[in-house]
């Protein structure tokens, strides 16, 4: 089956944890865009969405369904996300498209995490995908001996810019054995926004295409 057809199953499977009446949180990425659509099909059952990025927003009200704002709605029962790579603990590299400091913290506003993927997504071992990390812009440089010294190959996203204004450093060369340490190691970095490291705060349920991995 093609990538595009799981990723769209997934979107669609994802449905099933919707319920009526929710506000529901919606990630971020082609995968997600599957889910958007199912999701509008029942937009007059939900109480509206709140959005992990602007291009969801569009996407969202494109659709009719409204989207709200995370300060007003208090704990989400439901986030629904892709992921870029997802290990055999549900534990995600996230923010190939940049929008990881929201869908990070919509996560954790939410009770379950629902992550769509398609198979190529799975890994063993996190890392192979560059994680990217945002970073506040004068920080660039700085964040980026560190995490030489702590053996990875960063690489500035040069001319992206993330809806907060920061910017992206990809790292590449890692094999992430200890993906709770490297996100709290990561974190405290003087000008590091977020980690794409979904590991202290991982899915709770993950679908590859239709199927649920157990
Ligand atoms: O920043 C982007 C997000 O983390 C996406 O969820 C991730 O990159 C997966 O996107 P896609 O479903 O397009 O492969």
């Amino acid at each position: 089956m093609s990538k595009d057809n799981e990723k769209r199953l997934a979107g669609e499977a994802a449905i099933r944890y919707v319920e009526d009446g929710m506000v529901v949180g919606v990630g971020t990425g082609s995968t997600v865009a599957y889910f958007i659509d199912a999701l509008a099909r029942r937009r007059d059952r939900i109480a509206g969405a709140v959005s992990s990025s602007e291009q969801s927003t569009r996407l969202l009200r494109e659709r009719g369904i409204e989207v709200l704002d995370l300060n007003a709605v208090g704990e989400l029962p439901l986030y629904v996300d892709g992921a870029d790579e997802c290990d055999p603990h549900k534990r995600l590299i996230k923010g190939g498209g940049a929008a990881l400091t929201r869908e990070k913290i919509v996560a954790a506003a939410s009770k379950r995490f629902v992550c769509i993927i398609d198979s190529g997504k799975r890994v063993d071992i996190l890392g192979k995908f560059p994680l990217p990390v945002e970073v506040i812009p004068m920080a660039r440089s700085y964040v980026a001996r560190e995490i030489v010294k702590r053996g990875g190959r960063p690489v500035w996203r040069d001319g992206v810019v993330t809806d907060n204004g920061n910017w992206i450093l990809d790292v590449h060369g890692l094999s992430i054995v200890d993906p709770i340490g490297l996100e709290r190691d990561l974190n405290q970095l003087a000008g590091v926004v977020t980690v794409g490291l979904f590991a202290q705060r991982p899915a709770d349920v993950v679908l590859v295409g239709d199927r649920e991995m157990a």
